[in-house]
């Protein structure tokens, strides 16, 4: 077995050299290695259908890899059902809007504590999101769906945090958000690592994203193009062309930037 394909322990997460498809259907993933270590936030940018959404939902447990290791802190989790991922640290929030809008803000939040049983652990976990988060506190008994979109997110990643997770998913979390909203989003996702969560996250507004990343990976063809300083990757022109929607860029910094896998 290669160093690439051991876990090093040293990361929260780590998919190595992962194939993953949907049913019969071609791979979507080809052999993609993707780590996250603690307290950063990654990010995965790249063309519509490279992949990054597979990325997380096999780091869910909702799509099981045909080939390839995942691990938490070193520790093989590869092929567990959603809610055995959810136990060993992983936590999703998908694309899309997924509070229940009948519900109020509370038990939207509470909903992500169903898997635990202490009740002061409960509280300490409302108390920490509700510091977080101060929107969710101030609407705690409100109906989710009379807040905007952007608190709705917000919501979302309050519930995504009640098990205390190593690593949340972030799937697409600005979609369809006005750029006010935007920015409370990508400020949030920052808070979220400053605070010790780290995060993977998945955006088409790959600009704005690698800016609050710490590490990007670039992916095409479900594989890691190239990866490395989320600086570096804004700062590459050609990956600025080809990705990030720059018609020029003045500096290269390509030599920190591997292409393949972090
Ligand atoms: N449930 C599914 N069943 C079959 N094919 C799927 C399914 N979900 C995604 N795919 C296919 O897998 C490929 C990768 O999709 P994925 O959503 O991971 O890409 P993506 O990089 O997140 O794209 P986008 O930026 O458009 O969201 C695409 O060809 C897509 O059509």
């Amino acid at each position: 077995m290669g160093s690439e394909q051991r876990g090093s322990g040293e990361h929260l997460l780590e998919l190595v050299d992962v194939e993953a498809g949907y049913g019969r259907a071609a791979l979507v993933l080809r052999g993609l290695t993707v780590r996250v270590p603690p307290a950063s936030v990654v990010c995965l940018v790249g063309p519509n259908g490279a992949g990054k959404s597979t990325v997380l939902k096999v780091a869910s447990g909702m799509l099981t890899p045909r080939s390839g290791r995942i691990l938490v802190c070193g520790k093989d989790v590869t092929s567990r059902r959603p809610q055995q991922m959810l136990e060993a640290g992983l936590s999703h929030v998908l694309q899309g809007h997924s509070v229940f809008k009948e519900m109020t803000v509370a038990e939207n939040v509470l909903l992500g504590a169903y898997t635990l049983r202490d009740r002061s652990e409960i509280a300490d976990r409302v108390a920490y999101v509700k510091e977080l988060f101060p929107v969710v506190a101030e609407r705690w008994d409100a109906l989710a769906g009379a807040l905007s979109g952007g608190q709705q997110k917000q919501v979302e990643f309050a519930r995504s945090l009640m098990v205390s997770p190593k690593v949340v998913l972030l799937d697409e979390p600005s979609m369809g958000l006005d750029p006010k909203a935007t920015e409370t989003v990508f400020a949030q996702v920052a808070r979220m690592r400053d605070a010790g969560t780290a995060v993977l996250l998945v955006e088409q507004n790959a600009r704005r994203a690698l800016e609050v990343a710490d590490l990007g990976c670039v992916l095409d063809l479900g594989r890691v193009h190239i990866s490395g300083p989320a600086s570096d990757l804004l700062a590459d022109p050609q990956l600025g062309e080809l990705y990030l929607g720059n018609r020029r860029s003045s500096t290269a910094s390509s030599k920190t930037l591997k292409t393949g896998s972090q």
